[in-house]
């Protein structure tokens, strides 16, 4: 009998693309799906929905008791309201979560089987229930250079990340789309006369930039088209922001190493910063290796890694062709490219790569790991 799933948050962004990937590949064919709502509780399922085609209430523990399997992408202040809830009545089904409130619970694996398939299969072998997707930046850069780390090379590495507004949901990619609408009109007239001064364009750019209204930076606080934000996610007050703290905890979590387990935390640090890029997250990436590889090597491993990693030869024309956000947006594709030795030295490798982050970065691992699941 089909194991019974339920899925909560699916009409949400993430949960769109979820839905997108579990349809093209056929995920619906081998469960019983139970749609939940946190909104709209006795509403229609979606045409996904086989038997039970009425959407349940997302809070109701008693229906979400029934299910084998719950996989949400709600977000976490719906996983620390219920999660503890469901626990606590018993319930000991898998939990696959999109959020990040679980995420370094003792008992949570952070999934991305094409990088970490034996702590994932070693957790399942003992009694493992919860499964949570990592941050969308870790994700799609351990998909991209995870050989370099399997391989052992890895001393440190510094990764510098250019995050898109997706990043902070739907609400973000509209206020980014809408400053640049904001921006255009105000110099629509001066763009349109090819005779016009650059300086003046710019003057009044940067003038109504400065004076965009509250609710056009409602979201991201200043504005972030024509600009950037080197601050992403909460101030840990100690110089760092969350998100890159989650750069060196979640990596070495994924690969089954630091604290608690037996091999050494390898350093991951840098700055993570949104640009005004739509759903791809890049990231440059700077490696010291234990020892000096030859650059074809390097890329030979990368290559080798998993089937969507792809090596972007390192010149002008592969780069512009190959390795932008425009160009991997809607792919499973991870471009690495930029690949060379640094000046500082033959073990200082840099390295540029590129994720859809909310394929890689949020969807897709939490669809392969209800996959393993089911063939479990
Ligand atoms: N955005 C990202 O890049 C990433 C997000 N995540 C995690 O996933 C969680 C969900 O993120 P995200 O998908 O961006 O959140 P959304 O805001 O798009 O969706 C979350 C929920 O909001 C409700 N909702 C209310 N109004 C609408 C609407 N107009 N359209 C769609 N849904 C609506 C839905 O719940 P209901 O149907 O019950 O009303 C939906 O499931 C995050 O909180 C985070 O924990 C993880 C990785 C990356
Ligand atoms: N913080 C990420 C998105 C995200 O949801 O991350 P996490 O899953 O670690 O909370 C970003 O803003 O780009």
């Amino acid at each position: 009998m089909s194991k019974l799933v339920g899925l909560v948050g699916w009409r949400g962004m993430v949960g769109s693309v979820l839905m997108d990937r579990m349809t093209q590949e056929k995920d619906f064919d081998l469960i019983e799906p139970l749609f939940f709502s946190t909104s709209n509780a006795g509403g229609k399922a979606p045409t996904q929905a086989k038997n039970e085609t009425t959407l349940q209430d997302a809070f109701d523990i008693e229906q979400l008791k029934r299910c084998d399997i719950i996989l949400t992408a709600q977000g976490g202040d719906y996983t620390n309201e219920v999660y503890p809830k469901l626990r606590a009545a018993g319930w000991n089904g898998h939990w696959i979560d999109a959020a990040s409130a679980l995420r370094m619970e003792k008992n949570a694996v952070i999934v991305l089987d094409p990088v970490n398939m034996p702590v994932i299969k070693n957790a399942l072998a003992n009694g493992g229930k919860d499964w949570i997707g990592g941050n969308c930046t870790v994700s799609c850069m351990l998909m991209g250079v995870g050989a370099l780390y399997k391989a052992g090379l890895v001393e440190w590495m510094s990764t510098q990340t250019y995050q898109a507004a997706s990043g902070g949901g739907a609400q973000h990619m509209r206020e980014l789309l809408t400053q640049y609408g904001t921006l255009n009109a105000e110099v629509k007239a001066l763009l349109d006369d090819p005779k016009s001064a650059i300086l003046e364009i710019d003057r009044k750019v940067i003038a109504k930039q400065r004076s965009l209204s509250g609710a056009e930076t409602a979201n991201f606080g200043v504005p972030l088209g024509g600009s950037l934000i080197p601050w992403i996610d909460k101030d840990l007050g100690n110089g760092m922001s969350k998100e890159e703290w989650k750069g060196m905890a979640e990596t070495n979590k994924i690969l089954g190493q630091g604290e608690g387990f037996n091999t050494a935390a390898v350093p991951v640090d840098g700055f993570c910063v949104r640009v005004g890029a739509m759903r791809c997250h890049s990231q440059a990436l700077t490696f010291k290796l234990k020892k000096d590889v030859p650059v074809a090597d390097i890329e030979a491993m990368i290559a080798a890694d998993n089937e969507w990693v792809k090596v972007v030869p390192n010149t002008r024309e592969a780069t512009l062709k190959d390795l932008t956000p425009v160009a991997v947006t809607g792919t499973m594709t991870i471009p690495v490219g930029r690949i060379r030795k640094l000046a500082m030295g033959p073990e200082y490798v840099g390295a540029f790569t590129i994720g859809d982050q909310l394929l890689w970065g949020a969807a897709e691992p939490l669809r392969r790991m209800l996959r393993i699941l089911l063939d479990a």
